[in-house]
């Protein structure tokens, strides 16, 4: 081969060289053809979880590995409702709409005739074929034994017995009249005994209850019972719970209170001065123009002058806003002559206006309605004949005499 021959050889081989390097560079820059369209969207990027940091991956927020994988099909995600922006509700409870009192010694009628067999007793032995000595003495005895007292018995028996006598009766509907006549005019002697309750608004202020009476007689019942019959006459009421000895009471209180809408003044300390509390409900009272305001006292008698000290306090401080215009003693009809100690004892030291006499529902001792009027001189006004919370009834003596002799 001669020169020229050589050379063009030469030039041959460094085109072919040259050519392959530039392919080489040209097949590194080539772009990847472009995703199917909504391939992105079906795209997850899922965090292949390892063994050591499964649990706390959502806390730390760390990725290890993310890569792509297959398209997956996935359930569409349940639309997530909107929360409804409500008006927060505002609970009002419902109020109980109490019982009117007229009528409701009719309704309880049958509990006192159950309880009381004052009536019962004294028919039987008045219809006997023979009204001997020993006869009268049992009426005279069954008369005591419900807690008539000594002196109404004697004139019981003894104008009984001349008129059974002189009219010769022997007819048990004669006899029966007989006896409501002379137990009529024992239980309401007409000697101008008021029973109404003073609980008309006086001009600017309202009218003033206090409740008195030793613990456990039901004065705080008492308290919520005549709430609900001055609600169910329309009344607006206030209550104040001055028993600040017994914790529990103005709770007690409240709960009555509550059930038919009516605000009770309350201390928030224990054994509170429960005069400033009486004070307070009057003020209140005077201030929202409630008709009446009833104030529940604590009737510790551990000694007189200490209760003296304590209901005296009270009624003056109250009397700052205006005169008290009824003072009520709760007696426990069951506890009979013992009440009538304590009745003679509250009479001393606060002016008793009128006489609640509770749980007749529960005692035949029904004579003591009798023996309380006379001994205090002041009128029962109201009767308590269950723990239901309407149970409490305005005391008529027509009607309590019919059911004594049911
Ligand atoms: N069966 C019957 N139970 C009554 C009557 N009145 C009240 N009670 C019950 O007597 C109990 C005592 O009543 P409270 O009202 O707590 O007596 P309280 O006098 O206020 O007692 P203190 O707050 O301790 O002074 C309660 O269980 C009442 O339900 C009634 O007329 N008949």
């Amino acid at each position: 081969m001669d020169t020229v021959q050589w050379i063009i050889l030469i030039a041959i081989v460094a085109l072919a060289a040259l050519g392959s390097t530039v392919g080489l560079l040209a097949g590194r820059g080539r772009k990847q053809p472009p995703l199917p369209p909504g391939a992105a969207d079906t795209t997850t990027l899922e965090r292949r979880p390892s063994a050591t940091d499964e649990g706390d991956a959502e806390t730390s927020g760390a990725v290890d590995v993310l890569e792509p994988t297959a398209p997956v099909e996935t359930t569409p995600a349940t639309p997530v409702a909107e929360p409804e922006v409500t008006e927060p509700e505002i609970l009002v409870p419902d109020l109980e709409r109490p019982e009117a009192p007229r009528g409701r010694l009719v309704r309880l009628r049958a509990r006192l005739a159950r309880s009381n067999a004052l009536g019962r007793g004294l028919l039987e032995l008045l219809s006997r074929d023979k009204l001997d000595a020993d006869t009268w003495d049992e009426i005279e005895e069954t008369l005591l034994m419900a807690d008539l007292g000594v002196d109404p018995t004697t004139e019981l028996v003894d104008r009984l017995r001349e008129r059974v006598t002189v009219l010769g009766v022997r007819d048990v509907d004669q006899v029966r009249g007989l006896l409501r006549e002379e137990l009529k005019a024992l239980v309401d002697p007409g000697e101008g005994l008021d029973r109404s309750l003073a609980v008309d608004h006086a001009p600017g202020r309202p009218a003033v209850v206090m409740v008195v009476g030793v613990n456990g007689t039901g004065k705080t019942t008492t308290v919520g019972k005549l709430a609900r019959v001055l609600v169910a006459e329309d009344k607006d009421v206030v209550l104040g719970a001055a028993d600040t000895f017994r914790a529990a009471a103005a709770d007690q209180l409240a709960t009555w209170g509550d059930r038919v809408g009516v605000p009770t003044i309350r201390s928030d300390r224990d054994g509170a001065d429960p005069a400033s509390v009486a004070f307070d409900a009057v003020k209140a009272g005077i201030e929202t123009e409630a008709d009446v305001v009833l104030i529940d006292t604590a009737g510790r008698l551990q000694n007189k002058v200490g209760l003296m000290d304590e209901l005296g306090k009270v009624k003056r401080v109250v009397e700052k806003h205006g005169p008290v215009d009824e003072v009520l003693l709760v007696l426990d009809a069951t506890t009979g002559q013992n009440g009538m100690q304590q009745a003679k004892v509250f009479s001393e030291v606060v002016n008793i206006t009128g006489i609640v006499l509770t749980k007749l529902d529960g005692t035949a001792k029904g004579g003591i309605v009798v023996a309380v009027q006379r001994t205090l001189g002041v009128p029962v006004k109201l009767i308590g004949l269950g723990e239901g919370p309407d149970d409490l009834a305005p005391f008529d003596p027509d009607a309590f005499v019919d059911a004594l002799l049911a």
